[in-house]
């Protein structure tokens, strides 16, 4: 008997990669369980399937960065306390360092990030956890199918009680402009091209002393690199990322401040039209600001 949950949640997360640096993604989750009948003749009740499978992935996958453990690029990787620091140096040369609680990150035994290369490490991880009718699982990752502009974009959110406040994590969104009241391919394209494989930093958790010793350390040259840090919840979170990478912005990077943001730059543009910006967060969920 197979048992199947589509859409059973979303894991937002970015991973490392040597051409695009850091990426922000979201893929879909799908389950199927093959099993016997229990004593309720069910598989697995829907409640557990939903809760317990869906808990197994957001803690082990979910709003974390993945790194390709057996990837050359990984050139540093050292754990003290409960801290863990990375280095990873992508095709152009160009470095880029986190240090973060070990909760922050999921390694993957691979040279590269991709659905097929994560998606046994999750079966294995929710198979660990069925009951003993459950024989088999079957799990499907899609990203969402987008007809329009979209971006990856990376981010971390200091003030989120949760795990938003990890300062690598990240969405594949969809952007859609109104200008005038009509859909407006331009402004999309430029929000796609601005915001492709981007890290969204705040200005104010810029740090100026942590990219200049790493630097310093690292023979590369600051003038190249953003250092952000802060202190949250789960710990302290650090990174060092190429200035080519990121776009600094002068707010928080909610969702709401992004949609606010995108429409103060287009209105600057353009003062004389109206403009109406949906700014997605991952999947099915957003903020929408407009003139
Ligand atoms: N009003 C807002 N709420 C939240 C924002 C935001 O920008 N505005 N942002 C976040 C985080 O960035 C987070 O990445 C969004 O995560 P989400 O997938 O919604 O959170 P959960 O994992 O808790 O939800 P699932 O349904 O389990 O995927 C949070 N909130």
């Amino acid at each position: 008997m197979h048992l199947f949950v589509n859409d059973l949640t979303v894991i937002d997360f970015s991973y490392l990669d040597t051409a695009r640096g850091i990426v922000g993604e979201s893929w879909i989750v799908d389950v199927a369980l093959i099993g016997q009948l229990n004593e309720q003749n069910m598989v697995l009740d829907f409640g557990v399937v939903k809760s317990q499978i869906k808990r197994i992935i957001d803690d082990e996958f979910d709003h974390k960065l993945h790194i390709p453990e057996d990837s050359s690029a990984l050139i540093q990787k050292d754990s003290k306390d409960g801290q863990l620091s990375v280095t990873f140096k992508m095709d152009s040369l160009d470095l880029i360092h986190m240090s973060a609680p070990d909760s922050a990150y999921c390694f993957v035994q691979s040279e590269n990030i991709s659905i097929e290369e994560v998606l046994p490490l999750i079966r294995s991880t929710v198979m660990r956890h069925m009951p003993e009718n459950v024989k088999d699982i079957e799990i499907t990752l899609r990203a969402e199918n987008i007809t329009q502009e979209y971006y990856h974009y990376s981010h971390g959110l200091k003030k989120h009680d949760g795990n938003c406040q990890r300062i690598v994590h990240g969405h594949r969104s969809k952007v859609t402009v109104f200008k005038n009241g009509q859909a407006d391919k331009d402004w999309q394209s430029y929000w796609q091209k601005r915001w492709q494989d981007i890290y969204l930093g705040s200005e104010e958790d810029l740090n100026q002393e942590l990219s200049t010793d790493f630097c310093l350390q690292n023979n590369v040259l600051a003038d190249n690199y953003y250092g952000f840090s802060y202190t949250a919840n789960q710990g302290l979170f650090e990174l060092v990322c190429p200035k080519a990478i990121s776009d600094l912005i002068d707010r928080d990077s909610t969702v709401e401040c992004l949609a606010e943001f995108m429409l103060e730059v287009m209105q600057q543009q353009e003062p004389e039209a109206e403009f109406k910006v949906l700014a997605y967060e991952g999947v099915s969920k957003g903020a929408i600001a407009y003139s």
